[in-house]
């Protein structure tokens, strides 16, 4: 599984057996900028990960000093010069690159993005369609499509507004202004910045496999009822859970965590 080849990406298990996968955004000379060859692997990586039994939880970074510097421009230029007579075909291409986006919520692990450096355009799309943020002090963010005359349509102006509410992303979208690291933490939109990168990869690595340990089927569990529910009445949402773990309540890793509280011992869960 880590050892599958991709053009754009790179799996690594650093730590084997803790149930905690890297996947790297790694074009770093490019500093990471997506192409459409990352558009077609991105999916595809994560739905290897999500159907490996030895994957609990799923870091995303960038190779080299950035995470992500957004679309590749190069690409962005072959998409404008299509626009006058390819409409149709623009249109399947765009809902084709936000569902290799969407991709991220269809994983059922959860994916904690860990960002350093720059976190610009298409990126910003990435991080907020990732379950958990992490990054840097000096990571610098900014929402630049309007700056290269589009508004952004992979996923950004749908999900930032949920993460850091409907006027900060209306501000950061319009403006396209850039802020720091620290201002994302203050905005919500990161859980916790670092003063340096190796206290983030230190601190991301010890959360990541933290929830590694915890049942599997309550992580992922969680992940998609927080998800649904999202997009559904408060009713809804508490109907599906209903639904959800009357099947998932039956499962062995619930003996197994009260009966490791009891005997005040560690659980040992069953993979998924
Ligand atoms: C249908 C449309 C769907 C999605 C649309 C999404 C829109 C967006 O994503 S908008 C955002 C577009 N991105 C940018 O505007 C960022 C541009 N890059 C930068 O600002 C900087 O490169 C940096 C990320 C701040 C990093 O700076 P630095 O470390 O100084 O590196 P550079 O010397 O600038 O770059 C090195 C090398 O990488 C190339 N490169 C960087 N970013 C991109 C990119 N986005 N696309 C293509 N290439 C990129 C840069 O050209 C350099 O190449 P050389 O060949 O070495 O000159």
């Amino acid at each position: 599984m880590a050892d599958e080849k991709y053009k754009t990406l790179e799996v690594v298990e650093k730590n084997p057996k803790s149930g905690v996968f890297h996947l790297y955004l790694n074009r770093p000379r490019q500093r990471n900028a997506l192409t459409h060859d990352f558009f077609t692997e991105f999916p595809k990586a994560l739905y290897a990960l999500d159907h490996n039994r030895d994957v609990n939880v799923i870091v995303l970074s960038g190779a080299g000093d950035h995470f992500c510097s957004g679309i590749d421009i190069s690409q962005l230029k072959s998409i404008s010069q299509s626009y006058h007579d390819a409409g149709e075909s623009l249109r399947r291409q765009i809902l084709a690159m936000q569902d290799s986006i969407t991709a991220l919520e269809r994983c059922r692990k959860p994916v904690i993005a860990s960002i350093h450096g720059a976190c610009i355009g298409g990126a910003i799309d990435i991080v907020t369609a990732c379950d958990l943020r992490y990054c840097t002090e000096d990571a610098f963010f900014s929402v630049k499509e309007v700056d290269l005359a589009l508004a952004a349509d992979l996923g950004t102006l749908q999900r930032l507004p949920l993460i850091v509410g409907y006027g900060n992303a209306m501000e950061l979208a319009l403006t396209a202004r850039r802020f720091s690291g620290s201002e994302a933490k203050q905005l919500g939109l990161v859980s916790r910045a670092f003063p340096s990168k190796d206290d983030l990869d230190q601190a991301v690595s010890v959360l990541a496999q933290e929830i590694a340990a915890k049942s599997p089927i309550a992580i992922m569990g969680t992940k998609t009822v927080l998800l649904k529910s999202r997009d559904l009445t408060v009713d809804q949402g508490l109907d599906f859970v209903a639904t959800m773990n009357s099947a998932r309540l039956l499962s062995s890793d619930l003996t197994e965590a009260v009966a490791a509280q009891l005997q005040k011992r560690k659980p040992v869960f069953s993979k998924l």
